[in-house]
């Protein structure tokens, strides 16, 4: 087998209403769709795309360097032994040095077109375990106002969801302190609260916000220090565990300094550490650990959250909320039947069945 045809495509998709992400307000999100075709006419669908502030490169370098590496993937071989996810697709690629956003896009292609040529669905191909779960729960996305998530959280409750996942660092400690302690006495001890402060407070903040919701049974907060280094006393003085998202995207694996019962969670998007090897390697050292293991989105496409979920399923990351709640963002998705949760849960065979049949209205060709 190998790949025989490749093609390219751009999206547009529109969101629900203006978002902020990573400190930007969007309307929209755009990104590229890879296809790749074998001999027999099977193909795989790859998703590019560079999230601004998240990634260095852009739009447009992606497709320059997409276009500097078609002519070196055609014709390459199409190896089952990819699917071991043990260092082939690095071998293979590595040597390309490519934009983090493009790698996991020919990776993604590449295992999609290995589960459709050989019929073997992508979580069945890429694990060894036959007890995978099909179901995984997802955290509900809230932010804005006290009243505004006051309202979501409300209905994510009704709807089934039982992690809530907060973004902090945006109004005021005490105005957003206030507000998680108001999440707590709405839903009691059943609900599992998630914050995310994307690196934004100095040490003092820091320590300021986690003391005062340090009854509040927080889960963890993500990334809350602009220096992950001061992480342990963090923990220490105020008895909320953090989690890593950004600080495992570096390159110099600070976190195996972090004792590890400071670490809630390990927040794995593919889409920014590039890899889908890499991606692997850092949920081993988690389960190695207990750490929970979180699979997390960019703001991707239908395309990129199935194969996230099966993924996660494959990893057996099914225990804990995934962060893939963030298509519900989107007015429409680039698949014929969008990517979607019920009661907060996600159908991983389902999604997968559904991500490989795009809805063509939505994408337009970009000459390679
Ligand atoms: O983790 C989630 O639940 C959703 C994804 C998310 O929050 C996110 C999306 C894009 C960029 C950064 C982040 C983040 O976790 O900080
Ligand atoms: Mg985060």
């Amino acid at each position: 087998m190998k790949i025989s045809n490749l093609r390219l495509f751009r999206y547009e998709l529109p969101f629900v209403k203006a978002l902020r992400m990573v400190g930007r307000e969007h309307i929209s999100r755009l990104g590229l769709i890879l296809c790749l075709q074998d001999d027999d006419n099977h193909d795989g669908f790859g998703e590019i795309a560079p999230l601004p502030g998240l990634h260095k490169e852009s739009l447009a370098q992606a497709i320059i360097q997409i276009r500097y590496l078609a002519p070196k993937l055609k014709n390459a071989p199409l190896k089952a032994e990819f699917a071991l996810l043990d260092g082939h697709l690095s071998h293979w690629l590595e040597p390309y040095r490519l934009f983090p956003s493009v790698r996991i896009g020919i990776e993604m292609a590449t295992l999609n077109l290995l589960s459709n040529a050989t019929g073997i669905s992508l979580c069945h191909m890429i694990t060894q375990s036959n007890s995978l779960s099909s179901y995984l729960p997802l955290n509900g996305l809230i932010s804005g106002t006290q009243q505004e998530i006051k309202v979501a959280s409300t209905e994510l409750l009704f709807e089934g969801y039982r992690t809530l996942k907060m973004k902090v660092g945006r109004q005021t400690i005490e105005e957003e302190a206030d507000t998680v302690r108001m999440l707590r006495r709405l839903f009691g001890r059943d609900v599992a609260i998630r914050l995310d402060a994307n690196r934004s407070w100095s040490f003092d903040r820091a320590i300021r916000f986690g003391e005062t919701i340090s009854d509040c049974n927080v889960a963890y907060i993500e990334e809350p220090l602009m220096d992950v280094s001061r992480a342990t006393i963090f923990v220490r003085k105020t008895g909320v565990k953090i989690a890593l998202d950004e600080t495992l995207a570096e390159p110099n694996a600070i976190y195996r300094e972090i004792p590890i019962e400071c670490i809630g969670a390990f927040v794995l998007k593919p889409g920014a550490l590039g890899s889908v090897e890499k991606t692997v390697e850092l949920a081993r050292y988690a389960s190695e650990y207990n750490i929970p293991v979180v699979l997390s989105s960019a703001f991707e496409s239908g395309l990129s959250l199935a194969f996230y979920s099966s993924l996660a399923a494959s990893l057996n990351a099914t225990e804990t909320a995934c962060g893939l709640d963030t298509y519900k963002f989107f007015k429409h998705d680039i698949l014929l039947s969008r990517f979607k949760a019920k009661k907060g849960i996600v159908n991983v065979p389902e999604a997968y069945q559904n991500s490989r049949h795009l809805d063509w209205t939505y994408l337009e060709e970009v000459p390679l």
